[in-house]
């Protein structure tokens, strides 16, 4: 590799170990992988990838052409999807809006890849890595709607800051999201539910007043997904919370 291109990969690299939890994309936490999820990474992830994302492929953080990715369609997001049942859910119920996703974790990515052949959907992206690296070349004010189901509950004091709820996340996040677009979190874990009303609003966004007293009721639209049956079984109760891009 030629002496510049080598010490720009070195700078990638470093500026990359800045984000702790980008560099997990790929690990199976243990798992292995099955071999028709093998053959749905191998054969529809390219298709289904949104384009540039990664620090390495696009450090210029060049803004994905959504335009062209989802043929004019109103975008919605998903941090960290897990296995994809919700995301395919919404896309089945809503095929007039086009649906990107982020997850690092990839036996959950095959799974989304699985549910998305089986349900024949067109209307779905996925990133198969971190949502920082997305919504830093989400275009401006172009998300009408994002979920951020169950997100890592980090329950130790020293790791809140690690939460999606911080500054870190939520900034890109509202900096793409268009004035009135709809915010989803639903968590099961009390303090993550504090964080959330103190941190969201202010990166921008009110909590909807319509919904407070009943936080404990799912959206009309709603699918359990893997971690909320989890969280269901293990005698945690479910918070949902709904807020509104301010501007
Ligand atoms: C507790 S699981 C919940 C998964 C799914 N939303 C559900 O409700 O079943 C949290 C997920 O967030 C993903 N995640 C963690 N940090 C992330 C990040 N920075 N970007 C995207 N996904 C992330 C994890 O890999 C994990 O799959």
């Amino acid at each position: 590799m030629p002496r510049a291109a080598a010490a720009a990969k070195w700078r990638l690299m470093t500026q990359a170990s800045e984000r702790p939890h980008r560099n997990f994309y790929g690990r199976t936490r243990g798992k292995t992988l099955k071999k028709s999820q093998r053959a749905y990474l191998e054969e529809d992830l390219a298709k289904l990838s949104p384009g540039p994302v990664e620090w390495d492929v696009n450090p210029e953080r060049r803004p994905l052409d959504l335009e062209a990715l989802f043929g004019g369609r109103e975008v919605w997001l998903e941090v960290g999807f897990g296995g994809g049942e919700h995301m395919v859910y919404q896309a089945t119920l809503h095929p007039e809006v086009g649906i990107i996703g982020a997850e690092p974790f990839i036996n959950g990515v095959a799974m989304l890849l699985g549910k998305i052949r089986r349900a024949g959907v067109t209307n779905v992206r996925v990133h198969p890595g971190d949502a920082r690296d997305l919504m830093d070349v989400l275009p401006e004010a172009s998300i009408s709607r994002a979920f951020l189901l169950y997100p890592d509950p980090w329950p130790k004091k020293k790791h809140h800051r690690r939460r999606f709820v911080t500054p870190e996340h939520l900034e890109p996040l509202a900096r793409a999201m268009k004035p009135g677009a709809i915010f989803r979190v639903a968590t099961d874990i009390p303090d993550y539910v504090r964080q959330t009303l103190e941190e969201v609003p202010r990166a921008g966004f009110e909590w909807l007043a319509e919904r407070p007293a009943d936080w404990r009721e799912p959206w009309e639209d709603w699918i359990s997904t893997r971690y909320e049956q989890k969280a269901l079984r293990e005698g945690r109760v479910p918070h949902y919370l709904t807020f509104r891009r301010l501007g």
